[in-house]
């Protein structure tokens, strides 16, 4: 495999959604790839788009509220906002699965764990149904679920919030996705046995050789399993890089604040650094930089005039006027 390989292109998609209030800006002109093999963390404040973001990469929100006005996502020769609905249908769950944060919204919960682990196996035509039962008992088992071929006569309301999300995640291998998106999966899970899933997707990215899009709130958490980040802030991607970086050398005030902000071993003792005012409402974004209303570095530039992606170093890209921002990287 080329580790230079792209799995998925997202160039400059904006997300506008109709609402009462009228048509608001949800995700506005982003860019970012995942390569092959590779593991990229989208990391944000609650509402910055980060779960709108990965619903659009196979046009998973309702069509009639949503409007993808630009942009293109390329996977495999193919530009997904463009591709057809029966192609689109291929795509999920086929070569692009999902792993969302309340296991609950993804099973029926009146139907048996094996007849929904074995739902898209048999829809996408990848076997038989005892093929597809022989597949679901070795993939439980693989995320840890003993006892497997008893399992899966079960209901999902007979396994713990932790099991359940092992579950869904045996239920999104299930046809081998090229693509993994996992929108903040351990966040419903007692905190003990976050890192132990955490561990489980990483060993899975390497045996499957998928590449994974993990989104997070939690910047710390991500350090554990991203090869790199993608910070996003009020529907913008305003700094990228590799995690040693991102983390290490965070350039973009935001990314900064957010590190400052994480309860971590280092920051023991010491008093954590709160970031002043809210996350924006898509109804009223601020013109020119949108995290400059909470931006303690800011620029009388920053007030009028968006910043464009800052080349910073190999492997890091921020948009932010105090690192240039007026050219295109
Ligand atoms: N159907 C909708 N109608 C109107 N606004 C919406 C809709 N869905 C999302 N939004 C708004 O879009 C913004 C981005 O939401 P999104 O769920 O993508 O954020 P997020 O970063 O994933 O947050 P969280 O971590 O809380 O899930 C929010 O301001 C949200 O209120």
């Amino acid at each position: 495999m080329n580790p230079n390989e792209k799995a998925i292109e997202v160039m400059d998609l904006s997300v506008q959604i109709k609402t009462d209030d009228g048509t608001l800006p949800i995700v506005s002109g982003i860019s970012f790839h995942l390569k092959k093999g590779e593991t990229l963390a989208l990391v944000g404040e609650s509402g910055c788009g980060k779960s709108i973001t990965c619903l659009a990469l196979t046009k998973l929100l309702p069509s009639n509220t949503t409007i993808y006005p630009m942009g293109s996502i390329l996977f495999e020769g193919n530009n997904l906002l463009e591709s057809s609905s029966e192609k689109l249908r291929s795509v999920r769950g086929r070569e692009i699965a999902y792993v969302f944060q309340e296991p609950f919204s993804s099973l029926n919960p009146l139907h048996k764990i094996g007849d929904q682990l074995i739902e898209s196996f048999l829809l996408h035509g990848l076997g038989s149904r005892e093929d597809a039962e022989k597949k679901a008992i070795y993939l439980l088992e693989r995320v840890g679920i003993t006892d497997a071929k008893h399992r899966l006569e079960q209901y999902p309301n007979q396994f713990s919030g932790g099991m359940l999300q092992r579950v869904c995640i045996a239920m999104a291998l299930m046809c081998d996705p090229k693509i993994l998106i996992a929108d903040e999966p351990t966040s419903a899970i007692d905190v003990t046995i976050q890192l132990q899933l955490i561990e489980l997707l990483k060993e899975l990215r390497k045996e499957h050789g998928m590449s994974v899009l993990f989104i997070s709130h939690d910047i710390g958490l991500v350090s554990h399993i991203a090869d790199r980040i993608a910070v996003m802030y009020a529907g913008k991607i305003v700094e990228q890089g590799s995690v040693d970086m991102v983390i290490d050398s965070p350039k973009h005030p935001y990314t900064k604040a957010l590190i400052s902000a994480y309860p971590s071993h280092e920051n023991i003792g010491k008093k954590l650094v709160t970031i002043e005012g809210i996350v924006p409402s898509p109804k009223s974004y601020p013109s020119g930089c949108r995290f400059h209303t909470r931006c303690k570095d800011k620029l009388e530039i920053c007030t009028t005039s968006i910043p464009k992606p800052t080349i910073v170093s190999d492997s890091q890209t921020v948009e932010c006027f105090l690192y240039g921002g007026k050219e295109s990287a």
